[in-house]
């Protein structure tokens, strides 16, 4: 723990602080370089922009370039550290963007007392840039906050920790239950945490088939349940009339666990009151709500998953918004609607039952990959990702009306 904890300072801090730089993409050596980048040519692009504001697409890097947005109050499970500490989360997400899709990224971490301060901060630069990441943001303010952008952004505006994560889990669980003999509308779910990610996990696995009746939702204060009295309207959509109060109450029987709350909550004594070939979706990050060699000591019928990449199955959104925004930046997609959403869970679950190239299994340090227990969702490194996921995506958009382009050619194959 000591090692990783020094490495990853390590990391971090060298060979220069942080993790992404920006780089040129156009001559700048020369008087005659100069003379068009900068004073006088860079005048001709401003002017045809002024005269036609679709050119800011033709002359300018707005169309791949995403701004990940947070304010540090739910920074990963870690909580509320503020705009600062999770600027190198931001930093990673805008690494990531790059790596897997060849997206730019800026990362920005917001300082604000309000709401609507937070909103009019972003929506005054957003033009700026082709897409809005929205990242660790606590709820329930993240759901105020990404409705006013929606409706104020002429661009995609996309909370990764609801609709990323909510992504991934609906194509890792539907996965995992088709190997453990199970149907989605029959499944107990029981999800730990009732927050950002919690709310769009469970709402999309409803629109999967999930039945709203068979979850049952658990905060901080326990199960959701319709005798309180201090629920927020999210939160309420979840309210079980039940006299069930505890974790220990909800787990029994229960087909499925998400955990989207925070660390070492889920038991071993827990794991043991589940059905038979049960799942287990430990996701807070960096530490789970259970460590997979605890969850599998405790019975051998499991499949487990984790937000990690140093276990099987990480279950994590990296798996989603790269390849989600390149398919909608590639149409230049005005918003990621659920058709985009419900197209990446597909594209990201097929994807699972492909066999999996060389250069996965070495880059992940495996022998052997096949679908299975071990194998439930495809690893970030396969680069078959971008491609799959994009195009799904983008076709979707096209499909449902919220593309200005038409399928670009290498989407057509
Ligand atoms: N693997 C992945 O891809 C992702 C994982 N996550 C993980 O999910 C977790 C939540 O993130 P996010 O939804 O953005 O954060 P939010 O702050 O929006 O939500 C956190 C939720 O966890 C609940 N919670 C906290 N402590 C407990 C507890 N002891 N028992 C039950 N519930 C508890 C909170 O309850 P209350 O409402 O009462 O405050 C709240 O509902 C984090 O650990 C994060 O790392 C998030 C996104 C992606
Ligand atoms: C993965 C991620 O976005 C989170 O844990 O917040
Ligand atoms: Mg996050």
């Amino acid at each position: 723990m000591t090692d990783l904890r020094q490495q990853a300072l390590d990391y971090h801090s060298s060979p220069t602080p942080g993790k992404i730089s920006v780089q040129l993409t156009t001559a700048a050596e020369t008087s005659e370089d100069l003379s068009l980048a900068y004073s006088p040519g860079v005048a001709e692009p401003c002017r045809e922009i002024a005269e036609n504001p679709d050119d800011v697409y033709k002359y300018t890097a707005k169309g791949n370039t995403v701004a990940v947005i947070s304010n540090g109050t739910a920074v990963l499970g870690l909580g509320n550290l503020g705009p600062m500490a999770s600027k190198p989360v931001m930093e990673g997400k805008a690494l990531l963007f790059k790596r897997f899709a060849n997206i730019d990224s800026f990362d920005i971490e917001v300082k604000h007392k309000t709401v609507e301060e937070f909103v009019n901060t972003v929506a005054n630069i957003a033009d700026s840039f082709g897409g809005i990441n929205l990242e660790d943001i606590k709820a329930p303010e993240c759901f105020a906050i990404e409705k006013a952008l929606i409706e104020r952004c002429r661009i995609p505006v996309f909370h990764d920790d609801q609709h990323g994560t909510a992504i991934v889990t609906a194509a890792g669980l539907m996965n995992a239950l088709d190997i453990q003999g199970k149907d989605i509308n029959q499944s107990n779910i029981v999800c730990l945490g009732a927050g950002a990610a919690a709310i769009a996990c469970m709402e999309l696995l409803i629109k999967c088939g999930a039945q709203r009746e068979k979850i049952y939702m658990l905060d901080s204060k326990g199960i959701v349940h319709t005798r309180r009295d201090d629920l927020n309207d999210y939160k309420k959509l979840f309210a079980n009339n039940t006299d069930k109060r505890t974790l220990d109450d909800a787990i029994k029987g229960a087909d499925v666990f998400v955990g989207v709350s925070g660390p070492n909550l889920l038991k071993q004594e827990q794991v043991k009151l589940m059905a038979d070939n049960p799942v287990i979706f430990a996701c807070s990050n960096p530490d789970p709500e259970i460590k997979p060699e605890l969850a599998l000591a405790a019975r051998d019928d499991l499949i487990m998953a984790t937000g990690r990449s140093d276990y099987p199955n990480q279950v994590n959104n990296v798996l989603c918004f790269p390849f989600i925004f390149r398919g909608a930046l590639d149409v230049r997609a005005r918003t990621i609607n659920d058709e985009m959403k419900v197209a990446a869970v597909h594209a990201i679950r097929t994807l699972a039952k492909e066999p999996v190239p060389e250069e996965v299994l070495i880059a992940s340090g495996e022998k052997e990959l096949s679908f299975g227990k071990d194998y439930i969702i495809p690893k970030p490194m396969d680069s078959r990702l971008c491609g799959a996921v994009a195009k799904a995506v983008a076709k979707a958009a096209v499909d449902s009306g919220v593309a200005a382009l038409d399928l670009p050619a290498n989407y057509m194959e």
